[in-house]
């Protein structure tokens, strides 16, 4: 990655993510070549493409899971440390394609884990359990809790996350990933394994989270979904971004049209949305 310092004022006002000629090569094969994408304060943006078009990949070079072959991810007109903690403490948060809980800890706690990044308190404080230690634990407590209330998993609070339905998992990643306090949430496939209803109420999740001043960049196979939610959408295909847009842009492109093998890029029906990820927590 470029570790160029940057210089404020390079960007319009309202770029919270710049990302410039990415590129990541796993030796002879280059995942994603030469991406640029921005996503503004307030927008929600879609990343779309096949299977192994190299959304993920770019997912981990925005989230310091991956140091990019080539190119410069800055937030906040910053360049991103290589890490993936330094970035969820920057303003970054993610969920994963395949859920990612703490199975054997209860929805509550999976939260608090999420608000780590956020917490000041030192492993000697810890140990103490000294006042601090006390004021800091509740104060967590209850933005945990409130969290719980905004994505509609209060009443589980004291359940294993493991024994939650698979919707309420998904929703449960949100919440964790909000705990850490973002200016940019990245949801890999937000909805996969989710049943119609879940996933329109995954929709007003999303809708929600951005009234809450926070940015989205959504990585998701249904087109409804995408369509339904986005600013603008980025088509990947073999890693490079082929085009970007609005849904009448992305829909009426001829190069996404034959990408998805002249599949309409809009389910016509209200029907169960197509996916193959399985429950894993
Ligand atoms: N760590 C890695 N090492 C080697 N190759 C990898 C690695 N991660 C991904 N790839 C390859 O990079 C390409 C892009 O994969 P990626 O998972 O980013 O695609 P995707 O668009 O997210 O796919 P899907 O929609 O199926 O999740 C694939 O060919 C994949 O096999």
């Amino acid at each position: 990655m470029t570790t160029t310092t940057t210089t404020a004022g390079t960007h319009p006002a309202g770029t919270l993510l710049d990302a410039r000629g990415v590129t990541m090569r796993f030796g002879g094969l280059t995942a994603v070549s030469n991406v640029d994408l921005t996503v503004d304060e307030g927008e929600i943006i879609g990343l779309i493409g096949p299977n192994g078009a190299g959304k993920t990949t770019f997912f981990n070079c925005l989230t310091g899971l991956y140091v990019p072959t080539e190119g410069t991810v800055r937030f906040r007109d910053q360049v991103l440390p290589p890490k993936p903690h330094l970035v969820t403490q920057a303003g970054i948060a993610r969920t994963f394609q395949n859920i990612r809980l703490f199975a054997n800890m209860t929805v509550l706690e999976n939260v608090l884990v999420g608000r780590h990044s956020r917490t000041k308190q030192g492993l000697l404080s810890a140990l103490l359990r000294g006042p601090g230690y006390r004021r800091a634990e509740a104060d967590s407590r209850e933005k945990a809790m409130a969290l719980l209330e905004f994505t509609g998993l209060a009443d589980k609070a004291g359940q294993l996350a493991r024994n939650l339905p698979y919707g309420e998992q998904r929703k449960l990643e949100i919440a964790r990933a909000l705990a850490s306090e973002p200016g940019l949430l990245l949801l890999d496939e937000p909805t996969a394994g989710m049943n119609p209803q879940e996933t329109r109420a995954a929709e007003d999740l999303v809708f929600a989270i951005r009234d809450r001043g926070i940015a989205i960049l959504v990585i998701e196979h249904d087109m409804r979904f995408i369509f339904n939610l986005c600013d603008r959408t980025a088509v990947l295909v073999q890693g490079q971004k082929i085009v970007e847009g609005d849904k009448e842009t992305v829909q009426n492109d001829e190069r996404v049209i034959t990408a998805y093998l002249g599949e309409p890029l809009e389910q016509p029906t209200d029907s169960t949305p197509t996916n193959d990820t399985e429950p894993s927590a």
